[in-house]
């Protein structure tokens, strides 16, 4: 297995996309050379090296808006054209032209694909049909009798992947281990590299975690693992590269589940890697191909659109969770607040230093299964629904949806309560939502304290 990219030479920030095509061997965008050239392509292609120009110095914000790369397209569409189809024509029988099947690549694949490695300072990135389709590819980096590296806190899906697929039909070694505390990975990566114990090959990080907002300090994970030759992946779902870049931190895999922000309307499942190093990108790209879990070409069109707002709807969503958590924070009714963004949090500072936002997801304790579920029942605005990173508010419980896969001992032992309830905020005005949240703890308090009588 490829140990990282820590070998690469050149600075990340400036790296070109030709350097990243020829890394991972991705094709450039470009239509097969037998079609014709138009003089909108000319023209296209004068704008395009004057944008190659710029894209250093221009902010994620507008190079998302404007989409760093473009095809070669002959009417300069302003919105991207959709590769609908499986197969392309080929040159010839021997020659197989830029594409041949859209497993193996999709020019509107390519394009979401290059516009993430740019934003991510990448060398390659790659789309995949959901997010649990993108960690179990990176699960495939370890091999069987080697080990993997993941927190307590985590997301439910990734807990069933580690605790029943890895271990049973992998033959992966899976260990737990606090990831807030960096002396505990240490001490975990030592004892793997230890003779006849199974080395850590991959560490797989979330942060902050799903559902308890934990955070862990991706920088110091980072160059621990490197010293083990251990790969770093961090599940930055609930960021997004819009407020935390791992690869900047030391990380080699970035990975986001592109159903949440990325896509930002509920309407999309998909997942994305991030990747740094040439042997890292094979690696990925032969997985992706030999198995055939990428995302669709129409779900690829759906996930550039959403990117072109994701940083405005991240912003405002990140504004109106701050409100909603101070709200919370002030509630007699809420025993504990999980939120990124508060002085209360136990990590705060640490966050800050490596995030720019703490972002619009917001979990809470009540400490009565009865008053969350009420509380959750009784909002008008806030949808009761799994998955997060929406336009829409929502509001679940984790224990009864998102994390209800996770064994409940195991929920026990780690102290997920089953009380918990989680809120992405969404963009709706905050004077709603709060006036919402009012209303539903009030009827909350009321039912429970009639019930209890
Ligand atoms: C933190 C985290 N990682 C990964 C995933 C998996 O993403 P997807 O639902 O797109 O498969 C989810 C949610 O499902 C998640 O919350
Ligand atoms: N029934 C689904 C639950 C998906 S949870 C989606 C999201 N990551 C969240 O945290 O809400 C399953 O079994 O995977």
């Amino acid at each position: 297995m490829a140990s990282g990219g820590a070998n690469v030479t050149g600075t990340r920030s400036t790296r070109s996309l030709a350097h990243r095509f020829s890394l991972c061997r991705r094709r450039a965008p470009t239509f097969p050379a037998k079609k014709k050239k138009s003089m909108f392509t000319t023209r296209g292609d004068l704008r395009a090296s004057a944008q190659e120009g710029d894209k250093v110095s221009r902010s994620i914000q507008t190079r998302l808006v404007h989409m760093t790369d473009k095809l070669d397209d002959p009417f300069d569409s302003v919105a991207p054209p959709i590769y609908q189809t499986a197969t392309f024509n080929q040159p010839g029988a021997t020659d197989f032209g830029p594409y041949d099947y859209s497993r193996s690549g999709n020019p509107t694949r390519t394009l979401l694909e290059n516009q993430m490695a740019d934003i991510e300072n990448a060398d390659g990135a790659f789309a995949f049909a959901s997010g649990m389709a993108a960690i179990a590819t990176v699960m495939r980096l370890v091999k069987p009798g080697e080990s993997v590296l993941a927190g307590n806190d985590i997301y439910g899906g990734t807990q069933r992947f580690l605790g029943k697929i890895a271990p049973n039909k992998q033959g992966l070694h899976v260990r737990h281990v606090d990831m807030t505390k960096v002396d505990e990975v240490r001490a975990a990566l030592e004892e793997g590299a230890a003779e006849g114990n199974a080395p850590v090959k991959l560490v797989l990080i979330e942060s902050p975690t799903n559902p308890r907002l934990e955070v862990c300090d991706i920088a110091a994970i980072s160059a621990v693992a490197k010293e083990h030759g251990a790969v770093v992946c961090v599940d930055n779902s609930i960021m997004a590269p819009i407020f935390q870049r791992p690869i900047d931190l030391g990380a080699d895999i970035s990975m986001t589940s592109a159903t949440k922000f990325i896509a930002g309307h509920s309407d999309v499942t998909g997942g994305i890697l991030s990747v740094v190093g040439k042997d890292l990108c094979d690696e990925i790209y032969f997985h992706q191909n030999a198995e055939g879990n990428m995302m669709s070409p129409f779900e690829c069109w759906l996930a550039l659109r959403g990117l072109k707002t994701m940083a405005l709807r991240m912003e405002k969503q990140a504004e109106n969770a701050a409100r909603i958590a101070a709200f919370l924070e002030a509630h007699p009714m809420v025993k504990r607040v999980n939120y990124a963004g508060l002085a209360s949090h136990p990590n705060s500072a640490l966050h800050a230093s490596q995030a720019s936002s703490g972002g619009s997801i917001i979990s809470f304790e009540t400490g009565s299964v009865e008053a969350s579920r009420r509380i959750v029942e009784d909002t008008k605005l806030f949808k009761i629904t799994v998955s997060f990173g929406s336009v829409t508010s929502l509001i679940s419980m984790p224990c009864y949806m998102s994390h209800a896969s996770v064994p409940a001992e195991i929920r026990r032992e780690r102290g997920l309560v089953d009380d918990l309830v989680r809120i992405s905020a969404g963009i709706e005005s905050i004077e709603d939502l709060i006036g919402d949240l009012e209303q539903a703890f009030a009827g909350a308090e009321k039912a429970v304290a009639a019930g209890a009588q």
